[in-house]
Formats: C-alpha cells, sequence, structure tokens
C-alpha cells in the first residue's frame, strides 16, 4: 500500500506545528465534508472513495524518510517532528455508505478528531471522495441516457493520469458501467475487464478481410469487428458478414460489430438492417467516438440500433464538469467537553457552512419514495408514530408534513477511536446499492437537464443553533 501520509497540502502542516506549538493541537474538534452543487450539473451526486478512504486513514504514519524531508524543508520544530513519529489517527468518522445518493449542503462525511489529526486528513480526504464521487456520478448520468444498455469505460488513455484513470474505472462501474477496458483496475477491484480491438489490427494486415478473418481465427466465441477502418457500409460490414458466414460454418456465433465514426445514428440503423438481411439477429452493435450522456441521449431520442457504448474521454475527465467541488469546514470545537459550535460567516449565504456535530436522515413516504432529507444535530431524535414537519431553511413558510413515513440515517461509522469499523464490499454490492436507491428517487432529479431541487431541510434544532449564532456577534 502507498504511503500517503504527505499527500496534503503544506499549510496543514505549518497549521499542526502552530497548533502544536501553542499546545492546542490535542484539543477536539468536529469537521464535515459537503458540497454546494451536485457533481456535473445534475440533480444529485453519488459518493465513492470510502473504502480509499478508509485505507488512507488506517495507512496514515509518518516514515522517517518523510520527516526527514519535513525537516528539510526548515518550517517546523524539532518538537513537532518527534511527536509526528508517532501519528495515529484516533478520532471518529462517520461517514455515508459507499455508493449513496447525496444532495448539497449535506454532510458527508463528519470528522471528529484532535484538531491536529482532522486539520491533516483535509487535503486526501477531498481529493479521493471529490474525484470519485465526480465519475461515478458521470457514469450513472451516462448509464441513465444509455437507457439499460451496457456502457463499456474505455478512457484510460484520455485519463488525467494512470491515478486517475484507474480509481476512475473503479468509480465509473459503481456507478453503473458494465465494465472497464482498463485492466489495473479490473485486477485491483475484482471488475469486469472488457474490450474490442483498435483500428491498427485492421491497418496491419494487407486487407480488412484478412484482418477480420485472422481475428474471428483467434477469438472464435468472442468476435467483435471493429468495421470503419475504411468504410462502413461499402466495406466494413459486407467483410464483417462474409466472416461471421465463415463463423457459423464452423459453428460460433459472432458477437457484434463496432463503429468508431460517422454518423452514428444513421449508420447503427443501417448496419442492423443488413445484419437481419444476412441473418444476424440480436448481435452487438457498439458505438464508440467522443460520446456522452448527451449525445447518447439524443441518439436514443432520434432512434438508434447501437445497443452497447463505449465511452472514454467524456466519462473518465466528466468533460462539461470536469471537477466536484467538495469542501471539508470547521463545524464545532470541544471545550471542557462541551461542543462549542462553529460557523463561517460569508457575504455569500451559500458559503454559510452549517454549525455543530451533524447527521443527515432520509424521509421516505409509505410507498419507499424518497421525500427529502433533513440535516439533524446528531443528539437530535425522529418520533415517526408522529407526523413529521420540514420547512425550507430560506422560505420557512414552505412547509411539508409526513403522516405516514419512515426515515433511513445516512451516516455509517467509518472510524471509531481510531479503528477502523469500514466493510469491505465487493463492487457488485456497491454498484447493486446505487441502483437500489436511485430507484427511490423520483426520475424529476435524475433528469439530465433542469433537474428538480431535492428538498434539504435543517431540523428545527440546527436551524435555531444556526439562526442564533449568525444573530451573535460572537462570530465575528
Ligand atoms: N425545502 C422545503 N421544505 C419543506 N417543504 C417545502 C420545501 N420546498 C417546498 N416545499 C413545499 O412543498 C410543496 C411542494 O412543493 P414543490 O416540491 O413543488 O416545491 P416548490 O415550492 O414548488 O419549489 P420548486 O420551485 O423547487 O418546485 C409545497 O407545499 C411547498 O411549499
Ligand atoms: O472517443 P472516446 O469516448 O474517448 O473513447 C475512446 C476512444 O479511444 C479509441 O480511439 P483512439 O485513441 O484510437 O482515437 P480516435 O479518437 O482517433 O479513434 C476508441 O476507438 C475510442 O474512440
Ligand atoms: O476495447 C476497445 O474497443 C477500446 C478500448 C479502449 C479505448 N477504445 C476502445
Amino acid at each position: 500500500m502507498r504511503n500517503l501520509t504527505l499527500l496534503t497540502d503544506l499549510y496543514q502542516l505549518t497549521m499542526m506545528n502552530g497548533y502544536y506549538e501553542k499546545n492546542i493541537h490535542e484539543d477536539i474538534v468536529v469537521f464535515d465534508m459537503f458540497f454546494r452543487k451536485n457533481a456535473c450539473d445534475g440533480g444529485y451526486t453519488i459518493i465513492c472513495g470510502i473504502e480509499q478512504l478508509a485505507e488512507y486513514i488506517n495507512n496514515l504514519h509518518f516514515s522517517d524518510d518523510d520527516l526527514d524531508y519535513l525537516r528539510s524543508l526548515n518550517l517546523f520544530s524539532e518538537g513537532f517532528l518527534n511527536f509526528l513519529k508517532d501519528f495515529k489517527f484516533t478520532g471518529d468518522i462517520y461517514a455515508v455508505e459507499e455508493g449513496t445518493v447525496m444532495f448539497p449542503g449535506e454532510p458527508i462525511i463528519t470528522v471528529k478528531a484532535p484538531l491536529y489529526q482532522a486539520q491533516l486528513i483535509e487535503t486526501a480526504l477531498l481529493t479521493i471522495v471529490n474525484f470519485q464521487s465526480l465519475i461515478a456520478t458521470k457514469a450513472s448520468r451516462v448509464c441513465y441516457a444509455a437507457q439499460g444498455d451496457p456502457v463499456l469505460e474505455f478512457g484510460l488513455r484520455r485519463a488525467q493520469g494512470p491515478d486517475a484513470g484507474t480509481y476512475g474505472a473503479r468509480a465509473a462501474v459503481i456507478g453503473g458501467c458494465a465494465g472497464t477496458a482498463n485492466v489495473l483496475a479490473g485486477k485491483m477491484f475484482d471488475i469486469p475487464v472488457v474490450g474490442t480491438h483498435a483500428h491498427s489490427w485492421v491497418q496491419k494486415f494487407d486487407t480488412e478481410l484478412e484482418a477480420f478473418q485472422a481475428y474471428a481465427d483467434v477469438y472464435p466465441d468472442n468476435c467483435l469487428l471493429l468495421i470503419d477502418t475504411y468504410n462502413v457500409l461499402k466495406s466494413g460490414l459486407p467483410n464483417a458478414i462474409k466472416v461471421f458466414d465463415n463463423l457459423r460454418a464452423k459453428g460460433y456465433e459472432p458477437n457484434g460489430i463496432r463503429i468508431d465514426s460517422g454518423d452514428l445514428q444513421y449508420l447503427s440503423n443501417e448496419v442492423k438492417k443488413e445484419l437481419e438481411k444476412a441473418g444476424y439477429h440480436n448481435l452487438k452493435i457498439t458505438a464508440s467516438n467522443d460520446l456522452d450522456e448527451y449525445i447518447i441521449s439524443d441518439l436514443k431520442s432520434s432512434g438508434t440500433a447501437v445497443n452497447s457504448w463505449g465511452v472514454g474521454t467524456k466519462l473518465i475527465t466528466s468533460a462539461e464538469a470536469p471537477s466536484l467541488g467538495g469542501v471539508y469546514k470547521l463545524a464545532g470545537s470541544y471545550k471542557d467537553n462541551e461542543l462549542i459550535p462553529k460557523i463561517k460567516v460569508s457575504e455569500d449565504p451559500e458559503k454559510i457552512n452549517n454549525p455543530g456535530y451533524k447527521k443527515v436522515v432520509r424521509i421516505f413516504d409509505k410507498d419507499n419514495v424518497a421525500q427529502a432529507d433533513l440535516i439533524m444535530l446528531k443528539d437530535e431524535a425522529i418520533d415517526t408514530t408522529k407526523p413529521l414537519t420540514i420547512f425550507h431553511p430560506t422560505y420557512t413558510w414552505k412547509k411539508s408534513t409526513f403522516e405516514d413515513y419512515t426515515v433511513k440515517e445516512l451516516h455509517k461509522p467509518l472510524f471509531i477511536d481510531g479503528e477502523c469499523k469500514y466493510e469491505y464490499k465487493p463492487i457488485n454490492e456497491i454498484k447493486a446499492y446505487v441502483n437500489s436507491q436511485l430507484e427511490t428517487f423520483w426520475d424529476s432529479y435524475k433528469r439530465l437537464t433542469s433537474p428538480k431541487k431535492y428538498k434539504v431541510d435543517l431540523s428545527k434544532g440546527l436551524w435555531n443553533l444556526k439562526t442564533d449564532l449568525l444573530a451573535s456577534k460572537k462570530v465575528f
């Protein structure tokens, strides 16, 4: 396992050194990770990367080498560097389960730990969870557009480096992709690896027909041919059909074709017609070429025979909206065992955080449809035998009352007193969890453009705390 302990911003370490010198480093604090705007400008965000976060926290330690490097920066006291020798995370972390569907403003991860520890982990926590959540959400949108057709993740070559290509592949499969072309990701995360062949295979042989025949000879029971190297309808398709006929004569059924250029709507429909005429029904008609959820959605609504989608660049880089702006904010600090809530006041009301030690509950109606989320103080409870009224945190006259409802707490312990509580789950299970949750949301929240805004309210206790803190001069 890689030692990622120094994967942090320098200012975390200079603050830690400062807290140590001022002897407040052991003060217990609460930080929340949340985002203000959904990934991909959509209506929801799928949280991903919790497993890697648990691994990172578990493996935190400063090696002698790390300490020598820090010493060489001439920024830190010897006392502080000595103190880091025995660094170990000892706090509590609550996080939503990997694959949970979440919304702006909600605490995704809550860290309660000694100040120096909580500060160190900010940067890595954000880079791990922001990136994988972004790609899982992008994949979920692409798969939504594909309406159940398999989506294959083809992006490694265009990813922002090897880590993005590999952890992005993991996130893409969690978000809904059927598999990835990235073999290392397949091995590391036990996810399906998939693929066809490149144009270079066709170019290497003297003729396209020879190239297709050679491929069929080597892979008779998994023969999927790329038919656009020269001309899809005049050359690629007739040659593919000849080779498929040869395969059939030997008792094998072909798998399908791939088209990587041209008018995918027209070509796919023509290809399907010709394949059917030749007696080939239900073959895979795979399309690739700079696809994303919008192009796939357009192709679907105008009618296409494509039934399998290879999506690379725009998926692995979330090209339209290439970052998720998750942040990590101080929400409270303990003094004599009492939590002093902290708030960051800003001219921009969107940037004012929710103070205190919190949790999130999801409210479902009797048909198990998600209606709203409520951010609450950790020690608040909901009596589900009584009607529940929630209100908009800004337009407080907007109210909803639930009578026949259930609630689910979304946070689970990830670390308690430094001990890891994460239970490893195979990717298939995480992916199934994503699906089952998405089904509990109305389509209005999932549509690709102008989705409806899901209700995220504050409990009365939290709303009062926030309003009182804002009103009090103490916050400035
Ligand atoms: N955040 C909220 N919390 C509680 N109730 C709300 C909230 N937002 C709207 N409501 C109430 O829910 C009911 C249904 O409203 P709806 O979900 O259509 O939202 P809306 O108020 O029309 O806002 P939007 O413009 O987002 O559609 C209305 O009675 C409204 O007052
Ligand atoms: O288009 P993407 O969504 O990124 O999917 C991955 C692309 O990678 C391959 O192309 P290649 O690298 O050969 O380049 P090309 O675009 O010239 O085909 C493949 O044929 C896809 O077109
Ligand atoms: O297997 C494929 O067809 C593939 C893999 C990576 C990139 N483009 C295509």
